[in-house]
Formats: structure tokens, sequence, C-alpha cells
């Protein structure tokens, strides 16, 4: 299902970091279309030589996410090198660290995108097993004063679960898959929406950050929530999502209703921009 890219007609250019099993490199695809010569700006994602052995999950979710096709997933062109197309704007969770201050509205916006991107594979009842801001990628930054809102895609879910040391991805991983960490199952993508929104609404600052692994597993063992936000709605919803009882958390549809109430709440209007946290 993907189309051969001959590594010959990509470049590679400055590197953008890594991840824990991957390093990302900005790069061009060069094609050759209809006699013309078109140079598309590429992300370049490697996975790095000693995790040569959890390259058949990190080619099942390339293939994953390629299989289907919507306009807030990401597209991934090849594998070996994983060559996803350059979203403009980099990881939401930098992004959120750099600017400080967003409107209230702008954070619903990018919010009801992701649940749309999530009923999308709800319905195709494919679970992504690794929702968190820094996989949600900005392609349009959205300016209030232009009119313009964001856009957002969701990247790959990465090295599978089963592969990642699911410990320290608490507390997105649901707490279920700790106990089973091959069987992902939708209901777990929801907990991670309700810690992603919580991470949306704190500056993009990791919930539960600097906790120790001893703290984390406690936070799960003793059914704690995150801090709640003041915003009585929405700490409602990210609580909803973030329900120990898997059948208890809200469906795509729900989610989408009560976020779309909690746009049309005078607490928007009250928020427009928010101040620069202290
Ligand atoms: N400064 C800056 C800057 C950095 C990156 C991009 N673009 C981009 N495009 C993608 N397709 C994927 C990513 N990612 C970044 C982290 C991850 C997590 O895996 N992906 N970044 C744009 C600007």
């Amino acid at each position: 299902q993907f189309h051969m890219i001959k590594y010959e007609d990509l470049r590679w250019c400055e590197s953008l970091g890594q991840g824990s099993f991957t390093r990302i490199f900005k790069g061009s695809k060069i094609d050759i279309r209809d006699g013309e010569r078109h140079v598309t700006d590429v992300l370049l994602k490697e996975l790095d030589a000693n995790h040569k052995n959890c390259w058949e999950s990190f080619f099942e979710a390339a293939s994953l996410m390629s299989q289907i096709s919507h306009k807030h997933l990401l597209l991934v062109y090849g594998i070996n090198v994983m060559v996803q197309e350059f979203v403009k704007c980099g990881a939401l969770d930098l992004f959120l660290k750099r600017e400080g201050s967003v409107s209230v509205s702008w954070k619903l916006d990018v919010a009801k995108q992701l649940a749309s991107a999530l009923n999308f594979l709800e319905e195709k009842n494919i679970t992504h097993g690794n929702i968190c801001a820094k996989n949600l990628l900005l392609a349009r930054e959205g300016d209030a004063s232009q009119g313009s809102s964001p856009f957002i895609k969701l990247s790959d879910p990465g090295i599978n679960v089963a592969m990642l040391v699911v410990l320290d991805r608490i507390p997105w991983v649901a707490p279920e898959v700790l106990e089973a960490p091959e069987r992902l199952e939708l209901e777990c993508d929801k907990w991670s929406f309700g810690a992603t929104l919580w991470e949306l609404f704190n500056g993009g600052q990791a919930p539960l950050q600097g906790l120790d692994l001893e703290r984390k597993l406690q936070f799960y063992e003793t059914y704690k929530q995150l801090p709640s936000s003041e915003w009585t709605e929405l700490a409602d919803l990210i609580s909803q999502c973030m329900n120990y009882q898997p059948a208890f958390r809200p469906s795509c549809r729900s989610i989408i209703r009560q976020l779309n109430s909690l746009i049309t709440s005078d607490y928007v209007i009250l928020h427009a921009a928010e101040p620069l946290p202290d």
C-alpha cells in the first residue's frame, strides 16, 4: 500500500531532534511527475540502529495509518525510513510551551479536531494507542486576528505499546493497558484524549511531570485524577475520559457534543486570550 520512494529521491536536511526510538530530520522528496520535477518538504523519521528489532511494529504502525486517509491524519509516504508529509509548525506540546498564550477557543478548536480524528478511527474500529500532545502536529498555527483557525494532524502511533516501556507513558496510557499491553481497545484512546486535553489547557506541560516511576504507578493504584481545571465543565469532560472503568468513558459523539457546549459557554468569552502562565 506504499508507493515506492527511491532512496536517491530523498534529501536529508537538518535534524529536528529525537524520540525514544527514533530520530527525525527535515528533508525533501523529489518526484518526477508528467515530466516535471516536484520537490516536497518531508519529515524523515528513522528508527535508531539499536531498536531495529521493533522494526516490524514501526512498519505496522506506519502501514496502519497509510491505509486510511482523513484530513486530520498525518500522511505517511514510505517506510524503512518513514517519510512523512512535513507539517509546518511541528509538535503541539512544543508549540504550546513556546507560545504560552493561546485563546480558549483556539484550544477547543484543536480539541474538536482531535475528537473528530478519533471518531473517524473509532468508526474504523482502529485504536491509535499513542494519543498525546507530542503526536499532534500543527499544520496551521491559526491567527484569530486574521480569522484563521489552527489545523492539526494526528501523527503515527509510533512503536506499538507492547514494545514501549508503557510505564513512562503514564498518565497517557490507560490503566488497563498496564495489565495487558497487547489488549489495546478503543476505550484506551478515550483515556489518552483526556490526558491530552489536560496538556492542551495546561500550556503543553506534561501531566505528572517530575513524578518518578513509583509515584506514577501509585497515581493509578490509588485511582487518582489529574489536577482539575477551574473550569468545571472542562474538568468534568477530562475526568469522564479518564475514568478507570473503560466502559464508562464517553463515546466520541458524546465528547464532540460536550466540546460543542464548552465552545458556546460564556467561559470562552471571559477568557478570550489566556494570560501568560507565570
Ligand atoms: N521548529 C520546528 C519544526 C519541527 C518539526 C516540524 N514538522 C514536523 N512534521 C512532521 N511530520 C512530524 C514532526 N514531528 C515533530 C515531533 C514528532 C514526534 O514524532 N513529529 N514535525 C516543523 C517545524
